[in-house]
């Protein structure tokens, strides 16, 4: 399995003012995968999600991807390209919709008529073509959600983190991601989700990390913990910390 990881980090530790909030002595993400990070309010997983987005390199320890040492010293713009984040409170910016989902194009230079296909396409699939003219600020939660999604996956990145992405969704809204989510990702893609929705991870987890206090608890593919998860062993200490 080991030769499946596209990121390791060592020896990773997170100190925020004068607290321990990460000290992980061994992560790894598998590719193309579904790697699921799972834990109760305050463990460290997006702590975690930040260092291996590259959005956050003030940490101590190593980051491998693909075997390569990160430098937390550099831009490591190339590689931020080849990732994309779904962020919980999704950010979108002045301008309609068709601006927001085709931004990351346009700065990756692409030709408009690329960008008004890619942007049509993605649109239909997420069911929000309705809105490519629509001003994001107008947006419902779950509709400006679906536009961050758009955005993610328009540049087909190699890496998809997604940091609880339905927690402040209604019910109708996460049924949609939940049932749409697997086939908007390709193959190729490698996904980093957070999560608290046992549905979500039922539904789409291969690899599962729990962090407790900071640490890694387990890492275990789904099938080894099924039973803990979802079976009637719900008392036991994993399924408390999901
Ligand atoms: N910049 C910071 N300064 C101080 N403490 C921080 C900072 N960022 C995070 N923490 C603390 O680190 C711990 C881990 O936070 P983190 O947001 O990574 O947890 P989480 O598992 O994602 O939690 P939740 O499920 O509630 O979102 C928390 O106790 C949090 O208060």
């Amino acid at each position: 399995m080991q030769e499946d990881k596209i990121i390791e980090v060592k020896n990773i530790k997170k100190i925020c003012r004068e607290k321990k909030i990460l000290d992980i002595d061994n992560f790894v993400v598998l590719k193309n995968k579904f790697n699921f990070i799972v834990g109760g309010n305050g463990s460290g997983k997006t702590s975690l999600l930040n260092i291996l987005s590259l959005v956050d390199q003030d940490y101590k320890g190593q980051l491998y991807y693909k075997g390569k040492k990160i430098d937390k010293t550099a831009e490591n713009l190339e590689l931020r390209r080849k990732f994309s984040v779904i962020w919980q409170d999704p950010y979108l910016y002045r301008g309609d919709v068709f601006y927001n989902i085709a931004l990351p194009l346009k700065l990756r230079n692409y030709k408009s008529k690329i960008i008004e296909n890619k942007v049509k396409e993605i649109s239909e699939k997420i069911e929000i073509k309705k809105l490519l003219n629509q001003s994001a600020f107008t947006l419902s939660g779950g509709e400006k959600q679906k536009v961050s999604i758009a955005r993610a996956l328009i540049t087909e990145p190699e890496i998809l983190f997604v940091d609880e992405a339905t927690t402040n969704l209604d019910e109708e809204s996460i049924q949609f991601f939940n049932s749409h989510f697997a086939d908007l990702v390709t193959d190729e893609m490698t996904v980093v989700m957070v999560s608290h929705d046992r549905r979500q991870i039922k539904l789409l987890a291969d690899y599962i990390t729990l962090l407790h206090k900071g640490k890694v608890k387990i890492s275990r593919e789904i099938n080894e913990f099924k039973f803990q998860l979802f079976g009637e062993g719900i008392e036991t200490p994993i399924a408390e910390l999901v």
